[in-house]
């Protein structure tokens, strides 16, 4: 018998990039359907490309509506899902819990606090299965948790990109410089002026500069991990630069770190085939070929390269994902999978759209 599965944010941009690779699962099936504006409307007003859902009728984010399923999406704006899954934990303790924004990421709460502004909701198992550790990857803490903390979209690309190099000793970690081009949709559904197609259409422009963007300390936390040391004062530092370019989707992340001594191009390629080798949503392009967003639009793939710049004394690695799909739904069902004991791959496209 399928597991019941409750959708809260079902009208938003994760949300329904959840349903969608929930639509033909064989093994999860939608029950609720839940929003917060769009309550009391069907789904199909709000996204009429969900056809299967389209008569589904939205329901009120309560504790009350989405506690008693199996599995439990929060697809939330931050900040809101910390107090609902409180409730949800006094309700419905047996349930598997998945939240896609950033409330329950961090490990330090002073780094919430810091760049969320609010009292730190708490810290659940991170859900990157690829994420290279010293001894092993992060997909090995995830079976039997009823608790997921999904990364985002800037954070996924730019741990994938580094991790390998830094768990191998590769490259030096105190001078990582992360830029990225970002498509607006991973900026939500809500109205925002910055995001109307008159302001990103035949421009681009850099946001979140100078070190203040929210993902500084994710992603210093990740990589931190990646070389064993502690999440908030590890030696790890970067720059962190996204860049709003004019493409619905993707994201392309370019990742630049000073190289050790004597390293060489072939080193490099080797860790990070060594790392990815097996995933089936991680790969190293063959030499000289450059990923673009395009061929990972709609999978949950991810497509990395990298080269030696030796006269700068840097490697370059770039990383390519959907954002909505690798950089969140995607990598939230597969990371579901594991958590309930299903095999990873189940339902999760490997192949792109384009053109
Ligand atoms: N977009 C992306 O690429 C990525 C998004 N994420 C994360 O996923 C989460 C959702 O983002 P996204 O889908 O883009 O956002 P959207 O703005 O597209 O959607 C937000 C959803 O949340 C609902 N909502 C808004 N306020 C509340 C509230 N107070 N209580 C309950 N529900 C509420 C909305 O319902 P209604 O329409 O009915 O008002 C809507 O369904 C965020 O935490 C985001 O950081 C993570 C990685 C990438
Ligand atoms: C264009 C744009 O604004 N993109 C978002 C990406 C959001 C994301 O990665 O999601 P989480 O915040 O849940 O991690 C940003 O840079 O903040």
């Amino acid at each position: 018998m399928p597991l019941s599965v409750a959708v809260s944010g079902a009208t938003g941009y994760a949300g329904g990039e959840v349903l969608r690779l929930l639509s033909s699962h064989p093994e999860l099936q939608v029950s609720t359907l839940a929003g917060h504006q769009s309550a009391g409307s069907l789904l199909g007003e709000h996204q009429p490309h969900l056809v299967r859902f389209a008569d589904r009728q939205i329901v009120a984010t309560t504790a009350e509506d989405l506690a008693g399923h199996d599995v439990i999406f929060l697809a939330l704006p931050h900040g809101a899902s910390g107090a609902i899954a409180a409730e949800i934990a006094r309700l419905s303790p047996e349930s598997l819990v998945v939240d896609l924004g950033a409330d329950h990421r961090l490990v330090s709460a002073e780094a919430w606090q810091k760049f969320y502004g609010s009292d730190h909701p708490g810290t659940w198992t991170y859900g990157l299965p690829e994420l290279q550790l010293p001894e092993g990857k992060q997909r090995e803490q995830i079976p039997g948790t009823k608790r997921l903390a999904v990364p985002g979209c800037n954070v996924t690309a730019v741990t994938l990109a580094t991790a390998p190099l830094l768990a191998a000793g590769l490259i030096e970690p105190d001078d990582l410089v992360a830029v990225l081009a970002n498509g607006p949709s991973g900026a939500g559904k809500s109205a925002k002026t910055h995001l109307l197609a008159s302001e990103i259409l035949g421009s681009a422009s850099p946001y979140g500069v100078g070190g203040g963007h929210r993902h500084v300390p994710e992603i210093e936390q990740n990589l931190n991990w990646s070389v064993g040391a502690d999440a908030a004062t590890g030696p790890v530092r970067i720059s962190f630069t996204p860049t709003l370019v004019p493409m619905a989707r993707g994201i392309l992340a370019t990742v630049t770190a000073r190289i050790k001594d004597g390293v060489t191009q072939a080193a490099l390629r080797a860790a990070v085939q060594t790392s990815y080798g097996d995933e089936p949503f991680v790969h190293l392009l063959p030499e000289g070929q450059w990923p673009q967003t395009a061929s990972t639009v709609g999978a949950n793939t991810s497509l990395i390269q990298l080269a030696l710049d030796e006269r700068a004394g840097r490697v370059v690695v770039t990383c390519v994902l959907d954002n909505l799909v690798k950089g969140t739904a995607g990598q939230a069902l597969q990371a579901t999978h594991l958590a309930l004991g299903l095999p990873e791959t189940l339902a999760l496209p490997l192949e792109g759209v384009a053109p």
